[in-house]
């Protein structure tokens, strides 16, 4: 774990000294997009673009959903780096096939030589011009969501116009509680940090459970970018979170809406393949050495999350139209 500063890296962890001891997390850096209609530097093209992912990571795993239920493997390349993120940060098992980087942070500088800031996953890399495109996943979702659409006879959109209101309020929510809330509790270093992280967590968690007892999906009942966005925080949860990061009130299991609702969500054809427990209980537990430094990976919990979610009744099919 580190970063890097004037292009340099430097191994150390987050510093929460300055910030009474909350885990803040800073803003991506890059920020441009792929357009379909080439309004921007970077026009929608095939094989130009390339991911750069870790399979543990749960925002990166939106982007690898996105790619999964739009059809673009075929499009845009995918390398995944390895689960454990030690001294020199995210690394590949070999020479990554498009930029020959061994480690993420030479990715940075090859596209910044001079960059200061963390180097994190997901990257969406330009083949073309050796840059890095965007390394915001809600930015990269939004981009195959659509701007790729010449290139896949797949035309759902997971976030229609019509919603777009409704999804960015959900989304704004779910992140700050829920989807980052996990990390506040479990990279805080001060107890009244931690507890207050906590307690917004659970309090978010009894809500979105609520308002799913009477509807199947997040907004507008439809499937949108909003369910994939919360999806990926609860398919990790009780693996990860309820242990790790001390989020154990409750988990998922217990609670009568989200667990069905999970469920459901795991089972949209395609999805299960972007799921790797493996990689994601091995980053966690084997990473975080100021948290877990033993490094031992538990064992448990027992999932099935094939088991029935029953809830078809509740609205219309995942990926219809
Ligand atoms: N805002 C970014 C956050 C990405 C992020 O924090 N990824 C984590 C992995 S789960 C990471 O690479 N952390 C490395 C670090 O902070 O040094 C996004 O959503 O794309």
């Amino acid at each position: 774990m580190g970063l890097l500063i004037d292009g340099q890296w430097h191994d150390q962890w987050y510093d929460t000294g300055k910030t009474g001891g909350a885990f803040v997390r800073t803003e991506a850096q890059f920020r441009d997009r792929v357009s379909a209609d080439g309004s921007t530097p970077y026009p929608a093209e095939a094989g130009r673009y390339h991911l750069i992912v870790s399979l543990a990571c749960p925002w990166a795993h939106r982007t690898l959903i996105f790619r999964k239920l739009k059809r673009l493997e075929g499009v845009i390349g995918v390398s995944i780096v390895e689960p454990l993120m030690l001294a020199d940060g995210w690394t590949f098992a070999g020479p990554e096939p498009v930029t020959g980087a061994t480690r993420l942070h030479e990715v940075y500088t090859r596209a910044e030589p001079g960059y200061s800031g963390r180097v994190t996953v997901p990257v969406l890399w330009d083949r073309q011009t050796s840059s890095i495109v965007n390394n915001e996943s809600a930015e990269i979702i939004r981009m195959l969501n659509r701007a790729f659409d010449a290139f896949t006879d797949v035309r759902t959109d997971f976030s229609p116009p019509d919603l777009l209101d409704e999804i960015d309020r959900i989304n704004g929510f779910v992140y700050d509680r829920i989807n980052n809330g996990v990390y506040k509790a479990g990279f805080a270093t001060a107890q009244d940090k931690y507890e207050a992280a906590f307690d917004a967590l659970f309090d978010a968690l009894d809500e979105v459970d609520a308002l799913l007892a009477t509807r199947r999906w997040l907004v507008g009942n439809r499937l949108t970018e909003a369910d994939w966005r919360l999806f990926t925080t609860l398919v990790r949860f009780d693996a990860v979170y309820v242990g790790h990061f001390k989020c154990n009130k409750r988990r998922i299991a217990d609670y009568p809406h989200l667990s069905g609702y999970l469920r459901d969500l795991y089972q949209v054809p395609g999805v299960a393949d972007t799921v790797n427990f493996d990689h994601i209980k091995r980053h966690y537990y084997g990473s975080h050495a100021t948290i877990n430094p033993t490094g031992i990976v538990p064992k448990g919990p027992a999932l099935d999350l094939d088991a029935p979610h029953g809830r078809d009744a509740l609205g219309p099919d995942p990926l219809a139209a």
